[in-house]
């Protein structure tokens, strides 16, 4: 009996060994998820809770084991030093507002977990009223009622030490989550500094809510970091939605192979995908896809991939030589991220600890390290930050009301790309008209500044209006995607830029904060003529927050969208897409928990849509019955049109 089971066990772990060959595959999966990063390895999890359906897996990059991933501190150095082979580095083209900058490392993540093993970890939730900004734009189900439920689906709330609850006075309602994959929890350190500038908000009435989750996320608050409540490392998709389910036998995951294209049968059926070997890109093999081909290869490789299986705006692909199978303007369009606008300072009375120390002081990080090591406590259990200011629009900018009638007054065209398609001018008029409301209302955020530590202010533009694109390099389709972020592009995202930085100077300057002795050095604070801060923010402000979206965006076909509101790409049978590309409108927060929500979100349609359709098969196979067969089919159809 004991054999019989560990040669039963053997057999199963084999089968479900990580693909490292194109040649361990199975000839056809029911479905092939493209890219094993956030909103992949979610699907792939929740589809192989069936044990009847097959899925494949296909991911670049490889796992990330080292502490550079795993360890919360580490955040820059996954940026900068040895754990860069886990991230893409796309360049930019130069923005012409920002002076002509060009983003070298535009990064996103390339490993088993994508870009939640390298992100930040703050995991945030934006207000209600962003998320029913998506429903308004034509995608029913998509406001926050229908999305709440799933971001608690995803994540559970590890509370913090009684002794760190109360030090840091950090407060919480678990209610707001449930019992699922990925951790949200607080760490055991803040900075010394951190109490000075959390108080400093109440100087100019600024308090928050006791938790931000349940879609009421403006004011000062903490906000959990995407960690593990005990052993204090990295909670992403490959720990949370991988490795517990990797045995599973209808599951595989192959890593090491790019996806490059699909394959479209004549009546636009998604067939397969073609995929080769990261280091031999030459040898190419075909996968066949039974049900459906999901991408998830993220918001800057999804609307890439599509344009090379020539779905996507027909003039870039015809000027590529590649044969147009569905015109479909908005692949690669709609680009949004967060730009940042700076205020640089120092604090003459700095206190000790703070985040220098850290850089400047070798023993300390010795201290730090063993300190982590031995006890998972100290300052490299604490990530990029864990409480933030977000705030409306009306409560930073005096002038908001003036703000929304000239954003009301824009014609829509005028700051868009030149030549763009029709439908996504009437999506961006439709998208000018939500945000119209959003920046007039009190409950949604247009400004986040973080509490973490430090004098220098990052000033996010929660709410751009500019819009990037992301399309394949004419002159080589398979190279890079041309990244053209236009960040700045629409001057009132530079307005709204130069009214945060008077407004944090406000902050900068209350009694309480006064206790730091900050002096601001950039652009200094003699400098409040219009023009000059608008020089400094041009040369200064970042373009990313590394939170692309939009790029193949959940809207009605007509205006620009790519998706219907159950993600399935217009024109294409068998075919969604899942990532970050699909939201409509960038929401204000930083994106992965909104990730992990759609992805869970979408398991429960296709559940929906491929039990629907079995059960019709089932009755017109008993029937024997042609009209049945017709129905099906329009009933699949239908599903279709009233999704999207
Ligand atoms: C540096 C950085 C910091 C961030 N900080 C935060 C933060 O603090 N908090 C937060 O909430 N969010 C943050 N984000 C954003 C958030 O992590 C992402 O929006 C989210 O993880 C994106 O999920 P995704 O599923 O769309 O794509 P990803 O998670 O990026 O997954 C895409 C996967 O597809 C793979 N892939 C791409 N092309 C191919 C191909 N052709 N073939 C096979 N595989 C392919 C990639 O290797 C990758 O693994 C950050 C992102 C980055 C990059």
């Amino acid at each position: 009996m004991a054999f019989a089971t560990i040669s039963h066990a053997y057999a199963f772990a084999r089968k479900a060994e990580v693909k490292r060959s194109a040649i361990e595959l199975h000839d056809h999966y029911d479905y092939v998820i493209i890219g094993g990063g956030t909103s992949g390895l979610t699907i792939a999890n929740r589809l192989t809770e069936d044990v009847s359906k097959t899925v494949l897996v296909v991911e670049l990059g490889d796992f990330a084991d080292e502490p550079c991933i795993s360890m919360p501190k580490n955040f820059l150095n996954t940026l900068a030093t040895n754990c860069s082979n886990h991230a893409f580095n796309v360049t930019s083209r130069p923005i012409t507002d920002l002076n002509g900058l060009v983003v070298q490392k535009y990064t996103v993540g390339m490993a088993v977990g994508g870009s939640s093993a390298v992100n930040g970890m703050v995991f945030h939730r934006a207000s209600k009223a962003d998320y029913n900004a998506w429903e308004q734009l034509g995608n029913p189900g998509w406001g926050w009622d229908g999305l709440y439920r799933y971001f608690k689906k995803s994540t559970s709330f590890g509370p913090p030490s009684k002794e760190s609850a109360k030090k840091y006075s950090y407060t919480w309602n678990a209610g707001a989550y449930g019992h699922g994959p990925i951790w949200a929890t607080y760490p055991p350190f803040q900075w010394a500094a951190t109490k000075i500038l959390w108080d400093a908000w109440s100087d100019l009435n600024i308090t928050g809510p006791v938790e931000h989750a349940t879609g009421n996320m403006l004011g000062r608050y903490w906000v959990p970091a995407s960690q593990h409540p005990i052993n204090q490392t990295r909670s992403y998709a490959r720990y949370g939605y991988y490795d517990p389910i990797k045995t599973r036998t209808n599951y595989h995951l192959l890593i090491g192979y790019k996806v490059e294209k699909l394959k479209l049968s004549s009546d636009y059926k998604t067939e397969g995908i073609i995929i080769s070997e990261r280091f031999h890109p030459d040898q190419r093999v075909t996968v066949k896809v039974i049900k459906e081909a999901i991408l998830a290869a993220g918001a800057v490789h999804t609307p890439h991939i599509l344009q090379l299986s020539g779905i996507g705006p027909k003039d870039i692909l015809e000027a590529a030589d590649i044969e147009v199978r569905v015109d479909l303007p908005g692949v690669g369009q709609n680009m949004q991220d967060h730009p940042q606008a700076r205020v640089a300072c120092n604090f003459t009375k700095d206190l000790w600890p703070n985040p220098d120390t850290l850089a400047s002081n070798a023993t300390y990080r010795d201290e730090s390290q063993a300190e982590y090591e031995d006890h998972k406590t100290g300052p490299l259990t604490l990530s990029l930050g864990t409480s933030f200011t977000f705030l409306p629009l009306q409560t930073v900018y005096g002038n908001h009301q003036q703000f929304v009638s000239k954003l009301k007054a824009q014609s829509p065209a005028t700051y868009l790309s030149p030549n763009i398609s029709t439908s996504i001018i009437a999506g961006f008029a439709a998208q000018k008209k939500v945000l119209a409301r959003l920046f007039a209302a009190q409950d949604s955020a247009a400004y986040e500044t973080p509490i973490s530590g430090v004098c220098s202010r990052s000033l996010v533009i929660l709410k751009p209006l500019s819009r990037g694109s992301i399309n394949i390099n004419i002159t080589n389709p398979t190279g890079d995607p041309v990244l053209d972020l236009r960040t700045f592009s629409n001057p009132l995202d530079i307005e709204q830029a130069v009214s945060f930085i008077r407004y944090t100077r406000r902050y900068m300057n209350t009694p309480t904060l006064a206790d730091l002795g900050p002096v601001e050095t950039a652009p200094g604070a003699d400098v409040v003529d219009e023009v000059e801060l608008i020089k400094h923010v041009r040369a200064t402000s970042a373009p990313t927050s590394f939170h692309a979206c939009g790029t193949a965006a959940m809207m009605p076909r007509h205006l620009g969208g790519v998706v219907g509101s159950d993600l399935r790409v217009y024109g294409v049978r068998g075919l969604s897409v899942v990532d970050a590309s699909i939201m409509p409108l960038i929401p204000a927060t930083h994106l992965s928990a909104t990730v992990y929500a759609v992805a869970e979100k979408v398991c429960d349609i296709l559940s929906r849509l491929s039990s629907h359709l079995s059960r019709f098969r089932r009755h017109s196979r008993l029937m024997g019955h042609a009209r049945l067969q017709i129905l099906l089919s329009r009933e699949y159809y239908e599903n279709q049109a009233v999704f999207g």
